[in-house]
C-alpha cells in the first residue's frame, strides 16, 4: 500500500448526508485504525455557514449516530475531529476557490503537507462540471511537488451525453489516473469476493458459461421508500440511481473474462468489454424487455407520488426489472435478469446463477420433489455469503433425491463486513490505486447501452409504468418478463433449506 505520509481531503458538500452519514464515518474508522496518513487533514467546504467548531459539531453528532457502537471511542473521535476544518464557501463561484487556496496552503504548513490533496466532490451532481473547471482555473488541479486526484460521486451522468461532456471536462483539468469515479458497490466486501470465488478457484470457472448456465439473476432491492430525498429522486428514478452504475458493476463482476492482472488496467479492461457486449436494445426489446414500475400506497406504508418534494403526478420510476444479454462466446443466449426496487418486502442484494439441469434425469420424481438443478447464491447482503443448491439421497429407502443447501457465511471468515465499502475506496485513493473506480471508457460504453431505455421512455410516453403496492416484490409484468423462458425471480426469503442465513419478513 502506498499510502503518503501527509495529505489534505477537501470535501465540497460537507453539510451534507454523504459527508455526514458515510464518509466520516468511514474516515474515522480509517482514523482510529491508523490506516490513513500520518500528517492528516480534512477541509470541508459548503455553503452552510459553520466555522471548524460548529462543523466538528455536526460531524460528532453524525460519528455517534452511524458508526457501530463497538467501535465509538470518545478518545480517537476527539483526536478525529481536531483534524476537521471548515470553509463556509458556494462551491459554484469561482471566486470561492482563491480562498480554498488560501486555506489549504495554511493547512499545509500546520501539518507539513508538500500539497498532497484528494478532492471529494460529495455535492449534488449538478455541480460535477463546475468543480472541475473552477479548481482548473485556480491551478489546484496542477500537480507540482504534491499530487492532486478528484473523486467523484454517482450518477455519473445523466444520460450518454452528458456523461461524455463530464468525461471532457474532468479530462480536461485532470490525467485519468487523477480521476477516482467512485461506486461504493464496488468497495462492497462481498462483490469483491465475487472475482475470489470466480478466479481463485479452478471448480468454477470451467462450469461458467453458456454450457452449463441457463440464467442469471441479479437483484438489489431495499424495504425503504426515497424518505427525504424526493427532490434528489425524482429527476433521476431508479435506472440512473441504481441500475446504470449499481447494478451494472454487479454485472461486470459476474460476467467478466478473467483479468490479464489484477491492477487497474487489467480488471477495468475487463468491465469494459462486459458492457461493449451488451447487446443493444431496440425500442420493441425495451418494450418487451424492461418493466418499469413505481410504488404505490399500501398497508400503512406512503405511495412514490405522497412523498416529500414528489409531484403528485410523477412517473419516476422506483422499480425496474429487465432482460439482457452479452453477444460473446462465453454468454451467448444466457439471459442476465436485474431487479431492483424501493419499498420491496426487505432489503437484499444478490446473485443468483441458475445451472442447467443434469443432461439426463437417472432419478425419478419420488415423494413428490425432484431432482432440481443446481444454483448459486452470492449473497452480497445482508448475511453475506454462498449457498450452493446439491440434489442429494434422502437416507432410507428408495432413491429420492432432495435439494441441499451447502452454505458458507462470510462471517466464518472471523471478520464481518462491516460499513468499509467507502473506508475501503477512500484508502484505495489516497494510496493511489484506482483498480475499483469507473474508468471514462467504462462510463461511456456503459451509458451507450443504457442511454436508449431513457429515450425510448421519454419519446413513448405511453410505455407503461406499472404500480406496485409497496411491501410487494414489484409489478407482476416482471414475473412474465421471466416467466416466458421459463425462469422464475429467487424469493430471497424462501426456498432455501438452510434459511439462517436469510431474511426474516
Ligand atoms: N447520501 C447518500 O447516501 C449517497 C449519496 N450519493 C451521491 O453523493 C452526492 C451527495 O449526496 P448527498 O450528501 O445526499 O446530497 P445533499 O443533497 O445532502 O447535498 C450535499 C451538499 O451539497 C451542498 N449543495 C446542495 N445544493 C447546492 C447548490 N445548488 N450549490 C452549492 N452547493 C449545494 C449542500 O450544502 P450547502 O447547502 O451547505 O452548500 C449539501 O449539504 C450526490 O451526488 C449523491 O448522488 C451517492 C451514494 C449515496
Ligand atoms: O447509491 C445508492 O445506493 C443506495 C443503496 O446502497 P446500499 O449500500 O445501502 O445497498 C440506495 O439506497 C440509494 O438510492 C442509491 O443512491
Amino acid at each position: 500500500m502506498n499510502k503518503p505520509d501527509a495529505l489534505t481531503l477537501v470535501i465540497f458538500g460537507a453539510s451534507g448526508d454523504l459527508t455526514r452519514r458515510k464518509l466520516m464515518p468511514a474516515l474515522y474508522l480509517l482514523y482510529k485504525a491508523g490506516r490513513l496518513p500520518r500528517r492528516f487533514a480534512v477541509l470541508g467546504m459548503a455553503r452552510t455557514s459553520y466555522d471548524d467548531d460548529r462543523f466538528r459539531t455536526s460531524i460528532r453528532e453524525g460519528l455517534l449516530s452511524f458508526v457501530r457502537p463497538d467501535e465509538v471511542d470518545e478518545k480517537a473521535i476527539q483526536a478525529f475531529l481536531s483534524c476537521l476544518h471548515y470553509l463556509s464557501a458556494d462551491p459554484s463561484e469561482p471566486e470561492a476557490y482563491a480562498e480554498l487556496k488560501t486555506r489549504l496552503e495554511e493547512i499545509d504548513r500546520t501539518i507539513d503537507n508538500p500539497h498532497n490533496y484528494l478532492y471529494y466532490l460529495a455535492t449534488p451532481p449538478l455541480l460535477y462540471g463546475v468543480i472541475p473547471r473552477h479548481l482548473k482555473a485556480e491551478g489546484l488541479n496542477r500537480e507540482g511537488d504534491g499530487f492532486r486526484r478528484i473523486v467523484v460521486e454517482k450518477p455519473f451522468g445523466y444520460d450518454l451525453s452528458s456523461a461524455l461532456e463530464l468525461n471532457r471536462i474532468y479530462l480536461d483539468a485532470f490525467r485519468e489516473e487523477q480521476i477516482y469515479r467512485i461506486d461504493h458497490f464496488l468497495g462492497k466486501e462481498t462483490v469483491q469476493n465475487i472475482l475470489a470465488l470466480r478466479f481463485a478457484n479452478s471448480v468454477f470457472e470451467p462450469l461458467w458459461n453458456r454450457n452449463y448456465i441457463d440464467y442469471v439473476e441479479i437483484t438489489a432491492v431495499e424495504n425503504m421508500g426515497i424518505g427525504t430525498r424526493g427532490g434528489f429522486y425524482d429527476g433521476v428514478g431508479t435506472l440512473r440511481d441504481m441500475v446504470q452504475n449499481h447494478l451494472a458493476q454487479l454485472l461486470a463482476v459476474t460476467a467478466m473474462e478473467p483479468p490479464a492482472a489484477f491492477d487497474a488496467s487489467g480488471f477495468r479492461n475487463e468491465v469494459v468489454k462486459v458492457y461493449q457486449s451488451l447487446t443493444p436494445l431496440t425500442g420493441e426489446d425495451i418494450r418487451h424487455s424492461v418493466v418499469r414500475g413505481q410504488y404505490m400506497a399500501s398497508e400503512g406504508r406512503k405511495g412514490y407520488r405522497e412523498e416529500e418534494q414528489v409531484p403528485a403526478l410523477s412517473r419516476t420510476e422506483t422499480y425496474l426489472a429487465m432482460r439482457l444479454e452479452l453477444n460473446n462466446w462465453r454468454w451467448g443466449g444466457v439471459p442476465f435478469y436485474i431487479r431492483t426496487g424501493k419499498q420491496m418486502p426487505t432489503k437484499v442484494s444478490e446473485i443468483v446463477i441458475h445451472f442447467k439441469s443434469a443432461p439426463y434425469s437417472l432419478f425419478r420424481c419420488e415423494g413428490g420433489t425432484c431432482p432440481l438443478p443446481n444454483r448459486l447464491v452470492i449473497r452480497i447482503q445482508p448475511n453475506e455469503g454462498i449457498v450452493l443448491r446439491l440434489g442429494m439421497k434422502k437416507p432410507g429407502e428408495g432413491f429420492e433425491v432432495l435439494p441441499m443447501d451447502m452454505d458458507f457465511s462470510y462471517a466464518e471468515l472471523g471478520r464481518l463486513p462491516t460499513e468499509d465499502a467507502y473506508a475501503r475506496l477512500i484508502e484505495d485513493c489516497i494510496a493511489g490505486d484506482p483498480t475499483l473506480f469507473i474508468r471514462s471508457d467504462a462510463v461511456e460504453s456503459g451509458w451507450r447501452f443504457f442511454d436508449p431505455i431513457l429515450k425510448y421512455w421519454q419519446d413513448v410516453p405511453e410505455c407503461p409504468l406499472y404500480g406496485y403496492p409497496a411491501g410487494s416484490w414489484g409489478p407482476l409484468e416482471a414475473d412474465s418478463l421471466v416467466a416466458r423462458q421459463g425462469a422464475s425471480w429467487t424469493n430471497p426469503c424462501k426456498n432455501l433449506t438452510n434459511t439462517h442465513l436469510y431474511c426474516e419478513l
